[in-house]
């Protein structure tokens, strides 16, 4: 087999499977990617809501970190739910200790279902510790508006946001457009490369069953990234993988669903 590519997840556990670091493994293992974790926290969760969130030390994440990139390597690494400033910081000292460079922040802050992932007074750390090393950071709508400082309406608004979040050191950007129902059946993810603007634009599917999107999505880019796509590519790729998963969902629980992590590849007929 040729050599596989290593990708970290550096998120929470969702106990409920559909988001965080088990949306994370399930699908690097989906695109072939081989998958490793640092958990910064256990959330009490499944598809009704968060009813607990138990952070666990910054050493504990920047030790699992240590000793996933001293052994096995990295080829690109995504973060997720981190919690609070300390975590960040730690996590960020990692990745420059390491010099790591494919780097996907996505800077989630609040669960579908209300609960805070992330602590308020966090989100400075957010922007000055871990924005500068970020190679694409993945906001939706709402965590753009808080990384921006601005109310977006309009898609005049999201570039603005787009070009003052990647001000704070992000080489590039994705503002997610899932939040957006203004596009009636469309749903526009747009991308910023620090001089050109590129809208994704997919069918918007009627559906509660949007547990752990914004995850998979990020997973799914990661991955592409440590296999060597140009970051386009990858996003693309990435926007393919969740819908696909969103088209497909299991309509599992009694609340706000998972996504299909199989459905890509049972799509795409990729056998293994
Ligand atoms: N109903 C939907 N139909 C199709 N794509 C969607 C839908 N909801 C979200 N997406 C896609 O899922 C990804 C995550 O979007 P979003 O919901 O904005 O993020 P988050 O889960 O972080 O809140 C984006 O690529 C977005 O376009
Ligand atoms: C542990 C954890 N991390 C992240 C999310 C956000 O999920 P979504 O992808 O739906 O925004 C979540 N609900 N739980």
């Amino acid at each position: 087999m040729s050599r596989i590519s290593k990708v970290l997840t550096v998120a929470g556990s969702d106990s409920g499977g559909g988001a965080g670091i088990q949306a994370d493994l399930k699908t690097f293992q989906e695109l072939d990617v081989y998958g490793m974790s640092a958990i910064t926290a256990v959330t009490v969760q499944n598809t009704l809501g968060v009813t607990n969130v138990y952070p666990l030390p910054p050493e504990a994440a920047a030790e699992q970190i240590e000793a996933v990139g001293s052994d096995l390597g990295v080829d690109a690494l995504k973060t997720g739910m981190l919690f609070s400033a300390e975590i960040i910081e730690a996590v960020a000292a990692q990745i420059r200790a390491f010099g790591w460079t494919q780097v996907v922040v996505d800077p989630v802050m609040v669960a579908k279902g209300g609960a805070s992932l992330l602590q308020p007074e966090a989100v400075r750390a957010l922007r000055e510790q871990l924005l500068p090393l970020a190679f694409i950071v993945t906001p939706n709508l709402p965590e753009a508006e808080v990384l921006s400082g601005l109310s977006i309406r309009t898609m005049e608004d999201r570039r603005e946001a787009a070009k003052r979040i990647c001000a704070y050191g992000s080489r590039q950007i994705v503002i997610k457009g899932g939040h957006d129902t203004e596009n009636g059946d469309r749903v526009v993810d747009l991308y910023y490369d620090g001089s050109t603007f590129t809208e994704l634009v997919g069918r918007r599917i009627p559906t509660p069953h949007t547990h752990g999107t914004g995850c998979t999505f990020s997973a799914a880019l990661t991955a592409g990234l440590a296999k060597g796509l140009p970051a386009l590519d990858a996003v693309r790729t990435a926007r393919a993988f969740i819908q696909a998963a969103i088209e497909h969902g299991l309509e599992l629980g009694h609340g706000h669903g998972p996504t299909n992590h199989f459905a890509y590849r049972r799509l795409q007929g990729v056998s293994r």
